[in-house]
């Protein structure tokens, strides 16, 4: 049976080969020895409080559209005037209506450690993040077998970037830890169906190592969400829709920051 992923992952397999055509492996390593230094994101994911991940998300294949972003720059500054730890930019185009623009957008704006959220598959997605300025990538285990995760995982980590490796179940959480991921996403949303389950986090947490940096991905609606997962051990919330649909963004960050390092009894910025 196709699922979701399966045809967001053969979209961006499609869309990569035009990229390809235009812009060359070698030319990618020759723009990374031009980027700046990653910022060391997992360091900013462990400090104590909450940390918040927040997205920059134009649509999604459960909702459709979001929200018109015509300032990907200027949201992103307001979730940093709001104490996010980092930003996601989803850069799938097709059912998230994402793009590298709006990652060089973000990314020429915040001081923030930046996430490239899309499906990355290939070597060449992970030059590409690093070429515009990404510091964390996400991979997804769901879309990779462990040949290809443990490749990903040693570019990520020698472009001195920060792996954020998502998982939605027992068997892919073995999986991540196995491989070595000290940065481990576990996501709410079955990619099956697409609906919520929120009590992922609380079942997979205990088969993920102490060490690790933990952080709750998906329907994460607001500041007592944010706390719940807080009290359950997350180092992090990973929040896109609730975000980019509230009309004072800066405010809504600031509420999940300072609500969730409360139920973690840790003071935010401490
Ligand atoms: O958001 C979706 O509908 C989706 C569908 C299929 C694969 C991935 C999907 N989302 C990517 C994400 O992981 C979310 O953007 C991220 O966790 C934030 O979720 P939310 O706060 O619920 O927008």
């Amino acid at each position: 049976m196709t699922t979701v992923l399966d045809t967001i992952v053969a979209g961006v397999r499609e869309d990569l080969a035009v990229r390809e055509r235009h812009r060359s492996i070698s030319d990618l390593e020759h723009a990374v020895l031009a980027t700046p230094p990653a910022i060391d994101a997992e360091a900013v994911l462990r400090r104590p409080g909450l940390s918040l991940i927040a997205e920059v998300k134009r649509a999604s294949p459960s909702r459709g559209a979001l929200s018109d972003i015509p300032d990907p720059a200027a949201l992103a500054a307001a979730y940093e005037a709001g104490g996010a730890a980092a930003v996601s930019v989803l850069t799938e185009a097709r059912r998230f209506g994402g793009s590298l623009e709006d990652l060089d957008a973000v990314r020429a704006t915040v001081s923030l450690p930046v996430l490239r959220k899309d499906f990355v598959v290939t070597d060449y997605q992970v030059w590409e993040a690093r070429a515009h300025g990404a510091d964390l990538v996400l991979l997804i285990v769901a879309a990779l077998d462990d040949e290809q995760l443990s490749a990903l995982l040693g570019r990520v980590r020698e472009l001195g970037m920060t792996a954020l490796v998502e998982v939605h179940d027992e068997v892919e959480t073995q999986r991540a830890v196995d491989t070595g991921a000290t940065v481990i996403g576990v996501n709410a949303r079955n990619l099956k169906t697409l609906d919520i389950h929120p009590e992922t986090f609380s079942r997979l947490r205990p088969l993920i190592p102490q060490a690790c940096v933990t952080v709750a991905e998906s329907g994460i609606a607001d500041a007592h969400d944010a706390a719940a997962y807080a009290a359950q051990g997350a180092d992090a919330v990973l929040v896109g829709e609730a975000l980019v649909r509230t009309g004072d963004p800066r405010a809504g960050a600031a509420a999940i920051v300072a609500a969730g390092s409360t139920a973690a009894g840790r003071t935010p910025g401490a």
